[in-house]
């Protein structure tokens, strides 16, 4: 699914109304119609109290909208005007106008003075700003918004949290609603995946409000990507009836050290799992009877005794991945350095191999073309240096993987993958990946799909939907405690097999507490 900017989403806004032979006004009212029914559905007539906030632009219009409906239907809904400009918007006004003609006098809020009173029993709509917000809120408002974070009340926001801009970070004194859910127009804006944005955004869900798939299908330069369970489905590669081991590559996994040949089993047998036909790891001797002993698939070469220092191997892989509890050692640094200017496979490149790249971050220009590399940030910042806020950090990312031609995959919440100048981001899992062994699976299971001929960016894309998939699907039968990186393994099955079979569909968090639980999976929620 496309990450539309702003702009982007203006232009949509414009076409559709051309080409649809629509008034901006009636595709307001559909806006506004579509949040009153995804509201009715959930509230099915709760007489719970609704406090909606309305700017004085067209998110206000949208709230106005959803105000009238909802008293039509009877709800105990209260309506509140943010008088923060004189600039009012048509939509704002002839919606407010309906609304008075359906007989709801909305308060106009001008001042501290005029702010009413939140319960956290009480339902806030948020139709302040959206995104629209080009400059820094001031004045009452920032007080309003505080005022409507504090009780921690289910907040929806409509389009954007307000205060939050689409496109670019906010700085450290700005304030934003906290939003539990956010219905947003058609598409995703990219400041709902950010990790500075947690705070602001918990669940969110694109909204179909009849823009023009059409254009929007159009938009050329559109560089940012949701990934989704038909996204991944359409990668996967059917076996055919004749096929043998030798038709699904031979991955390589050189790894570990003692003490840390457990990080190399994960990753050798991740790359089985993932359906690599043969698997060799090149590991220190001392590893020897634990890698055999635990998987008897998998083949060993060993280097030296307790760690990687000749990086030689007589096996025949078509991919290669290095790094999982290699350390960095002298030894392993020079051993590194002479396999890179040897090398001529492609390489997944994990853990302390990264390490040793940003240590010599000439021997970046080493590797070879359309090798993947999976930093967590701290890795990631070792490669690049420091990054002033997201934005900055991905377009970072994008500089990083267009100037040695290569696919990152920064691993975070929202994984996100890197090639060329396109961004995908990942949206299944949850917080029990976050243990010991998650990336050395993760690597494994890319190898793995490299080895069967997915392209780079397809296994990346492809390897840690899969991975994520894992802990959506176990954390309700393990929790979250027990889920370690062998669950993800005992799981890949599964997570394969759910590519093709229907997901149930989720119910929208109720309006009961700020933050219900609930699991990150793909589709609607993140
Ligand atoms: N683009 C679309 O496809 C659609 C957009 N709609 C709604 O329209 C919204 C955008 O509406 P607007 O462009 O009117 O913008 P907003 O309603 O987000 O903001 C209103 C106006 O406030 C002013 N403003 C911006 N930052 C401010 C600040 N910090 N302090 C005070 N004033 C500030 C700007 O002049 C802005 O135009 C969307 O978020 C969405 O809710 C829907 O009505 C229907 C379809
Ligand atoms: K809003």
């Amino acid at each position: 699914m496309e990450i539309l900017t702003g702009k982007q989403i203006y232009q949509a806004d414009k076409e559709t109304i051309k080409n649809q032979g629509i008034t901006s006004l009636e595709l307001m009212e559909r806006a506004g119609t579509v949040c009153f029914n995804w509201i009715h559905q959930r509230l099915q007539g709760n007489p719970v109290k609704i406090l909606i906030f309305c700017g004085i632009g067209n998110n206000g219009g949208d709230g106005l909208v959803i105000a009238r409906h909802m008293h039509q239907y009877g709800y105990n809904v209260h309506c509140f005007v943010v008088n923060f400009s004189d600039k009012r918007t048509e939509g704002f006004l002839e919606n407010y106008d309906k609304l008075k003609d359906a007989g709801v006098w909305p308060t106009v809020i001008k001042s501290v003075d005029d702010f009413p009173e939140i319960t956290a029993q009480d339902v806030v709509i948020d139709a302040i700003l959206g995104i629209g917000l080009d400059r820094k809120i001031e004045g009452f408002t920032v007080d309003l918004i505080k005022h409507i974070n504090t009780p921690q009340s289910y907040t929806l926001s409509i389009d954007i949290p307000s205060g939050l801009f689409a496109d670019k970070s906010i700085s450290t004194t700005d304030t934003v609603i906290e939003a539990s859910h956010t219905l947003t127009f058609q598409r995703p804006k990219i400041a709902f995946l950010l990790p500075e944005n947690e705070p602001f955004i918990y669940t969110w869900e694109a909204i179909d409000i009849g823009l023009d798939e059409n254009f929007i299908a159009s938009l050329k330069e559109v560089k940012h990507f949701i990934v989704e369970k038909r996204d991944v489905q359409s990668m996967y590669k059917v076996r055919d009836k004749f096929s043998h081991k030798g038709n699904f590559g031979h991955s390589l996994v050189i790894g570990g050290s003692y003490g840390k040949i457990g990080a190399v089993t994960l990753t050798s047998k991740a790359a089985l799992k993932s359906g690599s036909g043969l698997v060799t790891a090149l590991i220190p001797e001392c590893g020897y009877d634990i890698l055999q002993i635990s998987i008897p698939e998998v083949m060993v070469e060993v280097d030296s005794e307790k760690q990687i220092e000749l990086f030689q191997y007589v096996s025949q892989p078509n991919v290669i991945a290095v790094g999982p509890g290699i350390g960095t050692l002298d030894k392993t640094i020079s051993g590194f350095e002479k396999f890179l200017k040897s090398n001529k496979l492609p390489l997944v490149i994990d853990a302390d191999a990264l390490n040793i790249l940003s240590i010599n971050k000439k021997l970046l220009e080493l590797i070879p073309e359309n090798s993947i590399l999976t930093p967590h940030p701290k890795e990631f910042e070792r490669l690049v240096g420091k990054w002033k806020n997201d934005h900055d950090k991905l377009n970072k990312l994008k500089k990083f993987v267009t100037k040695y031609k290569i696919v990152v995959v920064l691993k975070g919440a929202n994984t996100v993958i890197a090639f060329n100048d396109e961004l995908y981001f990942n949206t299944t899992g949850n917080p029990a990946l976050a243990t010991a062994g998650s990336g050395d699976v993760l690597t494994g299971i890319i190898v793995g799909l490299v080895a069967q001929n997915y392209l780079p960016v397809e296994a990346a894309i492809f390897g840690t939907y899969l991975h994520g998939k894992t802990a959506s699907l176990a954390v309700s039968k393990t929790g979250i405690e027990t889920f370690t990186a062998s669950t993800i393994l005992e799981y890949l099955g599964e997570a394969y097999l759910s590519l093709f079979t229907e997901d149930t569909p989720k119910q929208a968090p109720p309006p009961a507490s700020k933050k219900p639980p609930q699991d990150t999976d793909d589709e609607l929620y993140v």
